[in-house]
């Protein structure tokens, strides 16, 4: 039997993946968002300290993960959270504590972003939840194409554990893969949990 993989640069892949997810209707995403709550809803976050979280571009109709913080801090009152605001000049992101009456501006590119609050470092964060365009079937990722949660993922401690949120299933493999590419640990998808390092071990 011949099984074919399909390669694809992350170029490629960030433009079919950004179109796909622009060309469906709201009913539909609020279905798919409604099954990847469900879907994180089954892990148990409780060995967990503090988790990272972005706030959704709404209109690049990413992830909502409102919801997902918003059950979070009921189910596990113990877990703190962190947001970031980004310097796209520098491509770098500052990081700070999320509480529940920090208040949240929009920045220039549609991303809500904490006015101000307890700064804290990537060392801090033992979760971290991350935006995506797409991933392949090894737990590569393809985001917007700055290299922002490279940097980013590259200063948390080894023992951070990292989950991508997408609305579609992987790719069968990015091509263009390259040293600087912090491979996620598993992603959450409207219908299934991706745990690489367990597929790793086998
Ligand atoms: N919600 C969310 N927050 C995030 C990210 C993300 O992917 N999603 N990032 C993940 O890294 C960082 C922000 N990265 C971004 C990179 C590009 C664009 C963007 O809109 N780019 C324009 C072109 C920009 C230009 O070069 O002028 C575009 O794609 O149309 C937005 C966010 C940090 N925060
Ligand atoms: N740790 C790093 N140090 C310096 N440059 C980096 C680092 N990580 C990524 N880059 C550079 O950033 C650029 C974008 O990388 P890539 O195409 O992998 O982005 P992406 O993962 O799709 O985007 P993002 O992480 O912002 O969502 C590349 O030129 C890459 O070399």
């Amino acid at each position: 039997m011949v099984i074919q993989i399909h390669l694809l640069t992350k170029k490629d892949i960030r433009k079919e993946y950004l179109e796909k997810r622009l060309n469906l209707p709201d009913d539909v995403i609020a279905t798919l968002n409604r099954e990847l709550l469900n879907q994180c809803q089954l892990l148990d976050y409780s060995t967990f300290r503090m988790a990272h979280i972005f706030l959704p571009i709404t209109e690049k109709k990413e992830a909502d993960t409102y919801a997902l913080v918003h059950w979070a801090r009921e189910a596990y009152p113990k877990l703190q959270w962190a947001l970031s605001k980004s310097d796209m000049r520098n491509a770098t992101m500052e990081h700070y504590l999320w509480k529940p009456e920090t208040v949240l501006v929009r920045n220039a590119y549609g991303i809500p972003e904490p006015a101000g609050g307890l700064p804290l470092l990537p060392a801090e964060m033992d979760l971290v939840f991350v935006p995506m365009l797409a991933f392949d079937k090894s737990g590569q990722r393809v985001g917007y194409g700055k290299g922002m949660y490279d940097r980013f993922l590259k200063e948390c401690l080894p023992t951070v554990t990292t989950i991508g949120l997408s609305l579609f299933g992987p790719v069968d493999a990015i091509e263009d893969v390259n040293a600087n590419d912090v491979p996620l640990h598993m992603v959450i998808t409207p219908q299934t949990i991706y745990d690489f390092k367990k597929s790793k071990e086998c």
